[in-house]
């Protein structure tokens, strides 16, 4: 495959890509899939609908059953290194509690085997792209949520990932530490040129931050439709009080509601 077929394949397709566990459950049944390279998707579903199932098989942590996944046209191999492009953001910042917030974000170079000079700029770099200077030295209990999910989010970065696959990450922080973390995500994927797919079950979080939402349900997991959200960025706090975005949540709303009672 030359650079050029590289650069024009979707960041991400599913091809009938399905899940059925062992134990039988149905976390999915088969999905058709095709992210644009710097496109910003969301998975929006109840608790069961088979989220995770999918990002997880995105990132080849774990095997479908039937079908096939790809990243930058490339099949995903499940258990292979991902290698740096793919970044993956848990809703737990996951910080080794015994280390200084700069050796958990250098993490990754260490263990890559970047040369610490290096890995020092690329840290420094992380963390003020997370907002995070002037905290090199905390350890992870001296921060608040919201940094604790900055930092792990600065370990993401480091590696400079194309690609960020993120399962509902800020999901256990409170509201207002979320729109905060909300808008500077989208900062970042604009300014890095970043194909986001992100995992909640909030819909305001799915309209502030998607241009396109898939609304998934459960038993079995499915996706239900598809909505695009098609308002300019950059998006300012005032978006989430507008005609617009109630508009857009009322729609997602009744997906929702239709996927549960379908
Ligand atoms: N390792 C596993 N073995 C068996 N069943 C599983 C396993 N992991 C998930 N499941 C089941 O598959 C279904 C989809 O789970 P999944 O975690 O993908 O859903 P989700 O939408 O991400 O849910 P949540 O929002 O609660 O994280 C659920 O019914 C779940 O119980």
């Amino acid at each position: 495959m030359t650079a050029a077929t590289a650069q024009a394949a979707p960041a991400v397709e599913a091809l009938g890509a399905a899940k059925t566990y062992a134990s039988g459950t149905q976390a999915l049944l088969p999905v058709q899939l095709r992210v644009a390279p710097g496109e910003f998707l969301t998975l929006l579903g109840p608790s069961g609908c088979g989220k995770s199932t999918l990002l997880k098989m995105v990132a080849g942590l774990l095997a479908p059953s039937g079908g096939e996944l790809r990243r930058w046209g490339q099949p995903v191999v499940p258990g292979a290194a991902a290698g740096p492009e793919l970044g993956f953001v848990f809703q737990e910042p996951t910080l080794m509690p015994w280390a200084r917030v700069a050796d958990n974000v250098r993490l990754p170079l260490d263990l890559a085997g970047v040369p610490r000079g290096e890995a020092d700029g690329r840290v420094q770099s992380a963390l003020a792209l997370v907002g995070l200077q002037g905290f090199e030295k905390s350890l992870p209990r001296e921060l608040s949520g919201g940094m604790k999910m900055r930092a792990s989010l600065a370990r993401c970065l480091v590696t400079r990932p194309r690609l960020l696959l993120m399962d509902e990450p800020f999901g256990a922080l409170d509201e207002i530490t979320r729109y905060r973390l909300d808008s500077d995500l989208l900062q970042l994927w604009q300014q890095q040129g970043l194909t986001v797919i992100f995992v909640t079950h909030s819909i305001h979080e799915a309209v502030f931050l998607s241009q396109r939402v898939l609304v998934m349900a459960a038993r079995p997991g499915r996706v239900v439709e598809e909505v695009s959200i098609d308002e300019p960025y950059p998006r300012q706090a005032e978006f989430r009080v507008s005609t617009a975005f109630a508009e857009h949540a009322a729609r997602l709303q009744r997906g929702l509601l239709g996927a549960s009672t379908a």
